[in-house]
């Protein structure tokens, strides 16, 4: 459903993206790796319209949507959950779950969506009343996730949300993206613990300096010698 072919993009003069190749099929839960700063979160923004690239191409469901700007694209059915959550704190939990429900189509269905969103989180029907900042982080990051599908994406976008949840947290989150997933909803994110990145994931792709670097099966991932010997320390694991 998701095809990036060749992407370069770069901010101001700096180039960040090298001709990065990425594919998300239908229904497909796929994860991107790297190292801090290695372009992870400026692939999803290419994807998203936020950082347009200045060569290749970007395409879903077909269409060619590289230069589309950022709120057609959510108008197609994709949807990014930022980094670090970005909940607007005073608010209550469920002010902000509708707030997600901004375009004109989503916004008529947004009583239906709740309805079903209600049913996959049960954070949303137990604290739909609570002011955001009083949640825990997994909990913000679950609200985060369920404001994103508030637009009925095909494709959902998560740039880290595991960062900074203690381990029962990011099993809760993972079991969120199983359930969202098992609703037929594509799923993209990144991490940066191998482990955790592709043990989910149907496939997965490790960046490095803005370049492709490895990519494959979930398992095929896990068990490649490269990621092995430098990803996991594993001493022998490769020539
Ligand atoms: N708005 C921006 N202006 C200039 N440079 C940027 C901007 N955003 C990111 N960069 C740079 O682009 C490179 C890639 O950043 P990006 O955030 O995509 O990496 P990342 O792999 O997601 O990193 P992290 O895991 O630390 O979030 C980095 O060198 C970063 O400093």
């Amino acid at each position: 459903m998701l095809e990036m072919r060749r992407v370069c993009v770069r901010y101001g003069a700096t180039q960040v993206l090298w001709d990065i190749d990425l594919s998300v099929g239908e229904g497909e839960v796929v994860a991107v790796m790297g190292p801090n700063g290695s372009g992870k979160s400026t692939i999803f923004k290419a994807v998203m319209g936020l950082a347009p690239p200045f060569a290749g191409a970007i395409s879903f469901r077909g269409e060619d949507i590289t230069r589309l700007p950022v709120e057609r694209h959510v108008a197609r059915g994709i949807a990014l959950v930022l980094e670090r959550r970005r909940l607007f704190p005073t608010m209550t939990v469920r002010e902000n779950v509708l707030m997600g429900a901004f375009h004109a189509q989503a916004a008529k269905a947004a009583d239906e969506t709740l309805r079903w969103l209600q049913g996959l989180f049960p954070v949303l029907r137990e604290r739909g009343g609570q002011i955001a900042e009083s949640l825990s982080g997994g909990e913000q990051q679950m609200v985060a996730i369920a404001r994103g599908l508030m637009s009925r994406p095909r494709l959902l976008i998560l740039d880290e949300p595991f960062l900074g949840l203690a381990p029962k947290m990011v099993a809760q989150v993972v079991d969120l993206i199983r359930a969202v997933n098992a609703e037929g909803i594509a799923v993209l994110f990144n991490e940066q613990n191998v482990r955790t990145s592709f043990s989910i994931a149907d496939r997965g792709y490790v960046i490095e300096s803005g370049r492709n670097v490895v990519d494959g099966t979930g398992l095929g991932m896990l068990e490649h010698p490269d990621i092995r010997r430098v990803y996991l320390g594993e001493q022998g694991a490769a020539p």
